[in-house]
């Protein structure tokens, strides 16, 4: 069994620009909901027409949600595994699609197909109705797998940052497909076409959606190309195989994806009587409460018709809110830090470039506004009860296109984006997949650039990866194998309810409206006032509480941080490099908001695991992290957290070794003021913050942004530089006034830190040599000298400036890495503190040790940082060695770059 999957190629989308390269990737949704529309819209009255019953059609309607739970999975789990010349997931999309097409044929001709081989009569009937079903069938489960791989060729086509951008274009395009097929159902089609596409209605409407659903996965899977897996990690075989993946996958999902698992469950039992009903909620507040509209209907020859079309009409209204909320949506919400096309791709002049760069720093992040979206929806499904009119229930229906349109975007962002960044090269829990390339830099845009000149270099440094388009984007490649049975699981997820909210359907209807069919209601008696309570809304009102409870969990995933650890310096960039790696301070934020009186000083409870747990202090205002957090509330006039806030901290991080503990804790402060105090604050002016308070940028500029970072600082004033409250410390000392520290502290100014991100070469992996005993910052740095030689300054900087670039080249070269990254300014004062450290580092060298590239101290010591593309473990253990003759003992760590940095995460 090989150890690792090895792939060929690099995704690509052919296009001009992003925008149409969007468009291309996600097209094929469009065509797969046009089929999904036209089928849920009228196969029932087919079927019916064929003369199958009403009791034997919940047996159709089921096999949607079944054919999904079942199929997308599976198929997950095998184009997962596909190594086939043309990708993973374009085979199953097209074979797919060519099935769904047929069954969509004989589905439309079933009569004629009997008729072929069978005389008129009651075998006959029965014979089109079991065939019909059967296509029905086929055309579900054919679908289903073209769905999912569809969404899985996004995921696995675009980097992390695109993700959020192309979930929100598959959601447009659903909405385009939505809307294609209610407008198709309207137009007389025989009128138009004669009997050239099938000599009815729904015949002609079956070619249309067939020819649609080629044409939009032709488009996809032309444009498109995948890179080829070409072996694989688990070579495993069969069905039983298979299961087992499946079932493995399902227990051990990573936390960010089961939270999502979790909403969209709730979430699903809530739309699944809007599904089916909302159509049929307008038909029958006409026929209750809508006097005037009764009354005209009541005089017409075709009133089961006309109902149908008063709740039609709602329908394509919801769709043309959900497309436009859809388009618009992604203008006005944050997209990742990391997508700098995003920013290119806004206009740049005019009203709405005016109205996009004010409101820039407000955007809220997705997931906030999905909470939202969950909680507009709950409202408008609990007013179903009080709907009186049609005019009204068409607008509680239409509103909802605004959190539909959240629905098909946010939670395949946010697994996308998880997928991706589980990918990554030698991962655990977390982390980013980008292959970084050479690129070439960014142009800086300058229509962006703010009237706060000490912003403008903040916000126009080089994005991250210096991504010069989608092309340069493509080279981000996915190493994760498992996209297909991720998001066939996550559809299992959305499957489910729809069981369960027909199961409380069933049971609604049985108490309130006993022996009625409310889909198939052919009750037209418009004029007789109907009795009792309104079933559908009933059922709208239940499932609007189940969406609150997914409100509730899209909160709570909402409430956890995490910061990665970092190591500063990297040999000759004193207080300047930094980079991000692999090991994250973790923060779960709850606010009880019944606690108006808390016993806990400052209102904060504080709970403490991992490296540090019994030393480090809990009290609010001694412990670093919540000490920072009061500093910002209290810039914001907010001078306690609110009651009751309980912030627990889990830390890997060793303390006082070099790993940036205190960087991240003072990240991590900044976020939770941000946070609970509810500042909106950008990344950005966050880091201002920060930098109020840790006077060296590099580890909290890398905590902060993610990445290999190198940063600038800018000096505060006399008058702030001696403020008590802001104590300018490697570590917040003692508070100097108790809890009323710093009352009233001074405002940082605006854009302190200038930062820039590099390229990372992907084979480059940090091993951390961490000795067991801590060296604090402040004394690490009371060492060195107050003055340097210029001969050591510029050995210093000559090496700085070629170590930058010798990093991003790929394969590096560990001869220039190796002595660019050589020190004079901190490594050699700092012997005293660190028994070996002179040894370690003159005893590795790329030359005695196969795969290093450079070693160095990290941070402010006692940790090592070595850097390597091979042979990891042995050279930790050869220099673990080194300092056992020293008589240190030593753990170490294989870590690869935190690219994304500071960020919510979902738990
Ligand atoms: N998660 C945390 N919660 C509370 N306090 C913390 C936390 N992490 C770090 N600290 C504080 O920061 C101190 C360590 O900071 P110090 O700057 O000395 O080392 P470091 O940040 O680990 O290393 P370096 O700055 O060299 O990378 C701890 O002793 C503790 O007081
Ligand atoms: N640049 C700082 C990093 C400390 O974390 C130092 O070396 O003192």
């Amino acid at each position: 069994m090989s150890s690792t999957s090895t792939w060929k190629g690099a995704p690509k989308i052919w296009g001009p620009n992003e925008s149409v390269k969007m468009v291309l990737l996600t097209i094929s949704l469009t065509g797969v909901q046009l089929v999904w529309g036209i089928e849920m819209a009228y196969c029932a009255p087919y079927l019916l027409s064929l003369g199958l019953t009403k009791s034997l059609m919940s047996l159709v309607w089921n096999v949607g949600p079944i054919s999904g739970m079942i199929c997308q999975p599976i198929v997950g789990v095998l184009a997962d595994r596909s190594t086939s010349g043309f990708g993973r997931r374009r085979p199953i999309i097209i074979i797919g699609s060519l099935c769904v097409g047929a069954a969509l044929l004989i589905l439309g001709w079933s009569r004629e197909i009997v008729g072929l081989v069978l005389a008129e009569g009651e075998v006959k009937k029965t014979c089109t109705i079991v065939l019909a079903v059967g296509m029905i069938y086929v055309v579900d489960f054919a679908i289903n797998a073209v769905q999912a791989s569809c969404r899985a060729l996004i995921v696995d086509t675009l980097p992390e940052e695109q993700q959020q951008k192309g979930s929100a274009w598959a959601s447009r395009m659903i909405a385009v497909g939505n809307l294609g097929g209610y407008f198709a159902g309207m137009i007389d089609l025989r009128g138009t076409f004669g009997d050239s596409l099938g000599d009815s209605q729904f015949k002609q409407l079956l070619v249309i959606a067939t020819l649609s659903l080629m044409l939009c996965v032709g488009i996809t899977c032309a444009c498109v190309s995948e890179r080829v897996l070409v072996s694989r990690k688990d070579t495993g075989t069969g069905v039983v195989h298979m299961f087992k993946i499946i079932w493995s996958t399902i227990f051990n999902l990573p936390p960010n994806i089961w939270a999502i698992c979790k909403v969209l469950f709730w979430a699903w039992v809530g739309w699944f009587p809007f599904q089916v009903y909302s159509t049929t909620f307008v038909g029958e507040v006409l026929k209750r409460y809508d006097t005037a509209l009764k009354h005209q209907i009541a005089n017409s020859d075709d009133k089961l018709g006309d109902i149908a079309r008063v709740g039609s009409l709602a329908l394509v209204l919801f769709s043309c809110v959900s497309l436009v909320a859809s388009v618009a949506l992604p203008w006005v919400i944050e997209s990742p830090p990391s997508d700098e096309l995003h920013k290119k791709a806004l206009p740049k002049k005019g009203v709405i470039a005016d109205f996009l760069r004010k409101i820039d720093p407000y955007k809220p992040e997705l997931s906030s506004v999905w909470i939202w979206g969950h909680i507009s929806f709950a409202a408008l499904m609990f007013l179903t009860l009080f709907a009186a009119s049609v005019g009204f229930a068409t607008f509680l229906v239409a509103m909802s296109g605004v959190a539909w349109a959240l629905m098909t975007w946010a939670p395949f962002s946010i697994v996308g984006e998880e997928i991706q960044r589980l990918g990554g090269p030698g991962r655990g829990r977390r982390g980013s997949n980008v292959r970084y390339e050479h690129l070439p830099m960014e142009e800086v845009d300058h229509s962006r650039v703010s009237a706060d000149v000490s912003r403008i270099s903040m916000s126009n440094s080089v994005p991250p990866f210096s991504v010069a388009d989608l092309e340069a984007a493509e080279n981000h490649v996915s190493s994760n194998e498992l996209s297909g049975v991720y998001l066939g699981i996550l559809n299992i997820f959305a499957c489910l309810p729809q069981m369960v909210g027909s199961f409380i359907s069933f049971v609604v209807f049985s108490i309130l409206e006993p022996g009625k069919s409310p889909e198939f209601s052919d009750d037209v008696d418009v004029v007789q006032p109907a009795k009792g309570v309104n079933a559908i809304a009933v059922c709208l009102g239940i499932g609007a509480i189940s969406t609150l409870a997914a409100a509730h969990y899209t909160i709570k995933f909402k409430n956890n941080y995490q910061v990665p650890c970092s190591s500063a310096n990297i040999g000759p960039g004193f207080d300047v490099l930094g980079i991000s790696l692999s090991v994250w301070l973790e923060l779960t934020v709850n606010i009880d908001r019944n606690i108006t009186n808390s016993t806990y000083p400052l209102n904060c409870k504080i709970t403490y695991e991992g490296d540090g747990a019994g030393k480090v202090p809990l009290e609010a205002d001694h412990n670093l992290i919540t000490r920072t957090a009061l500093y910002v509330l209290r810039c914001h006039q907010q001078r306690a957290f609110p009651a009751e806030t309980h912030v627990h901290i889990n830390n890997p991080i060793p303390l006082g070794r070099g790993l940036g503990s205190s960087g991240a804790a003072v990240v991590a402060g900044v976020m939770l003021a941000n946070a609970v105090g509810e500042l909106n604050l950008s990344k950005d002016r966050m880091m201002d913050f920060c930098l109020m308070i840790e006077r060296h940028p590099d580890n909290v500029m890398a905590a902060m942004m993610g990445g290999f970072v190198g940063s600038y600082l800018r000096e505060l004033n006399e008058e702030d530089m001696a403020r008590k409250e802001i104590p300018l410390a490697e570590v917040l000392p003692e508070p100097a006034g108790g809890v009323d520290t710093g009352l009233e502290p001074p405002q940082p100014p605006m854009g302190i830190g200038h930062y820039i991100k590099y390229g990372w070469a992907q084979e480059v992996k940090a091993i951390t040599i961490i000795p067991n005993f801590e060296v604090s910052t402040a004394s690490s740095r009371a060492v060195l000298p107050k003055q340097y030689t210029a001969k050591d300054m510029i050995f210093n900087l000559q090496r700085l400036a070629v170590l930058t670039t010798a990093l991003t080249r790929s394969p590096p070269d560990a001869d220039l890495i190796y002595e660019a990254m050589q020190d004079k300014v901190h490594q050699q004062y700092r012997a005293g503190l660190i028994p070996g450290l002179p040894e370690v580092l003159s005893s590795m060298s790329p030359k005695t040790q196969p795969g290093l590239l450079g070693i160095c101290l990290s941070g402010a010591g006692p940790t090592i940082l070595a850097l390597a593309t091979e042979n990891h473990d042995q050279i930790a253990e050869n220099i673990l060695a080194v300092f056992k003759k020293n008589g240190i003992t030593c753990s170490y760590k294989i870590l690869t770059p935190a690219h994304e940095g500071a960020e919510i995460i979902y738990a």
